[in-house]
């Protein structure tokens, strides 16, 4: 039978972070439904080459056959240059190609989503829900080697302290050993393995290879089916939901969906022709990311081996001095040359990086709709460095890296600066070298935005305004993203997003 005859109870859309963990909560607290599982991407064998070695984590990320291959239209604030905005394309979504890395954020930005309208969600609130995603997820927490030691003999003089464990502490701040989504076997978790995996599940029907053109929607309002196109066979499906569609197609594909299916800002969806089902202005706006910056040193003596996809260590700290330490807003994560797929000139592979993470940039940009043409990329705009602050952050960041790198605490490794390198000195040179050389830490959010006000997409209930039976539960759905990767936030949206969504079976 194929997967798509008879009726469902749910249809989820995307098996990503948030997809997976959605689809196995439901499918284990309702047997007697049945639901859909809808992915574009395909399973990853247990033979792949790279996927499952997080030291192989870098080839990973480049895979272009894992992902969409969106790009960025040009940056003015990057001097123009299109940022690869990468994004997985399998059963697990991103955590499929991710760093693994596992930073809840700090409990701050949580709460601040608490007060400015979204009941439900401060910290205290979302805690159980972490819990539960790591009950099931195993987190690896690094070990300490004699280069982080060092590490954190350097931070000392700076101020900033050694915090064992930053996701339990009551804040961040400080140097820390990292924490990553891998086994105690060594091997990346993602959520597919962990939380489905073919066939664990009778209830659930799990169809990949397929990509979500459209929701349908009755004259009420109400969604009520899902058009799909077979990508193997080009054959184009309508399947229906009784009870709820559940979007969890990530920061890109949930407003692209949206939009496609007459969900959006009035005037760009009557400019395309497509009929407008509820005028939400936020659809595609309020897109957030973090950017990371550069330093890199040569070593005096070898590395010592990586087991991860980054080094072991991670430094939360922040812009502004006087938010500490309840609110950090850079993470430093490190390299070693010697990383599988860094691809240095053998004279450098002895050598360390030091990357800021800015976080809570001020910059907001756009998803637009290219065509009505579900197959072709959305318009994606950033804005990279377009609020005037990031820039000055951008700057802290890099001199914050070099005073790291520099200091006598890793006077056994420090040898030589390459990156920015000392042609680079005042602050115009180095917002010139951050122009050129910043990216993206693909941490998207925002672009489905839950809240209250008029720009709001989701209600707190992460339900859709002027739609029913509609919800959307990814990252998207982030208002302000925290102090923090992603991951981690879109796992427990997804772990109460499912408990929302049980909460109005139960009421009905
Ligand atoms: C290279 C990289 C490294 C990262 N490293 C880290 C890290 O170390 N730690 C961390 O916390 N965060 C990291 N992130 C970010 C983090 O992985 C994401 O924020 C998170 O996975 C987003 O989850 P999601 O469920 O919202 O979206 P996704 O995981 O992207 O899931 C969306 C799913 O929907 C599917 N989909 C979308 N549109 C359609 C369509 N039309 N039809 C069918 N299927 C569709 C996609 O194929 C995908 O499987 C990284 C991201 C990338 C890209």
């Amino acid at each position: 039978m194929s997967p798509f005859e008879g009726a469902f109870d749910y249809i989820i859309l995307g098996a990503g972070s948030a997809g997976c963990i959605l689809a196995a909560t439901l499918a284990e607290a309702l047997p007697d439904d049945r639901i859909l599982l809808l992915e574009a991407g395909d399973d990853i064998p247990p033979h792949h080459e790279t996927v499952w070695d997080p030291t192989r984590w870098v080839l990973v990320s480049r895979d272009r056959t894992l992902e969409w291959g969106y790009r960025s239209v040009a940056q003015t604030g990057l001097h123009g240059r299109e940022i690869q905005l990468r994004r997985a394309k399998a059963l697990g979504g991103c955590s499929v190609h991710n760093a693994m890395v596992y930073v809840r954020g700090g409990a701050y930005g949580f709460d601040r989503w608490a007060q400015e309208g979204c009941v439900g969600w401060n910290y205290d609130n979302i805690l159980p829900y972490f819990e539960r995603v790591e009950e099931r997820m195993h987190i690896t927490q690094a070990a300490v080697d004699p280069f982080i030691e060092d590490l954190v003999v350097a931070c000392n003089p700076m101020g900033i302290p050694y915090t064992p464990n930053y996701n339990t502490s009551p804040h961040a701040f400080g140097v820390s050993p990292f924490q990553f989504l891998i086994s105690q076997g060594g091997q990346r978790e993602t959520t597919f393995s962990n939380f489905l995996g073919t066939g664990r599940h009778k209830n659930l029907h799990i169809a990949s290879g397929v990509r979500f053109d459209r929701i349908v929607f009755d004259g009420e309002r109400r969604a009520v089916a899902v058009a799909a196109t077979d990508l193997r066979t080009q054959r184009q499906v309508e399947i229906h939901a009784s009870r709820e569609i559940l979007i969890a197609a990530g920061a890109i594909g949930s407003p692209h969906l949206l939009l496609l299916s007459g969900v959006g800002p009035e005037n760009q969806l009557r400019d395309l022709g497509i009929p407008v089902v509820s005028a939400l202005p936020g659809v595609g706006e309020n897109f957030q990311d973090d950017l990371f910056v550069t330093a890199m040193f040569l070593s005096r003596k070898p590395m010592p081996p990586q087991p991860y996809g980054l080094m072991g260590a991670v430094i939360f700290t922040s812009t502004d001095p006087s938010t500490l330490p309840y609110l950090t807003d850079v993470e430093c994560s490190l390299a070693s040359g010697t990383m599988e797929g860094l691809e240095l000139p053998p004279d450098k592979r002895q050598s360390y990086f030091i990357y800021p993470n800015l976080q809570l940039l001020r910059s907001r940009g756009t998803i637009k709709l290219a065509s009505t043409n579900p197959a072709e990329h959305p318009i994606i705009d950033p804005r990279y460095l377009n609020a005037p602050e990031d820039i000055q952050r951008c700057i802290f960041g890099v001199k914050l890296a070099r005073d790291i790198g520099h200091n006598r605490g890793l006077a056994d490794w420090f040898a030589e600066e390459i990156l920015p390198g000392p042609r680079v000195q005042t602050d115009a040179e180095i917002e010139a070298y951050i122009r050129q050389t910043a990216d993206t830490c693909y941490h998207y959010a925002g672009t489905c935005k839950m809240g209250v006000d008029d720009m709001a997409v989701v209600t707190p209930n992460l339900e859709v305004r002027g739609t029913e039976r509609l919800r959307v539960v990814d990252a998207s759905i982030i208002p302000t993203t925290v102090s923090g990767n992603t991951a981690a936030a879109t796992m427990m949206i997804a772990a109460k997003g499912a408990d929302l969504v049980l909460a109005s079976r139960r009421s009905t």
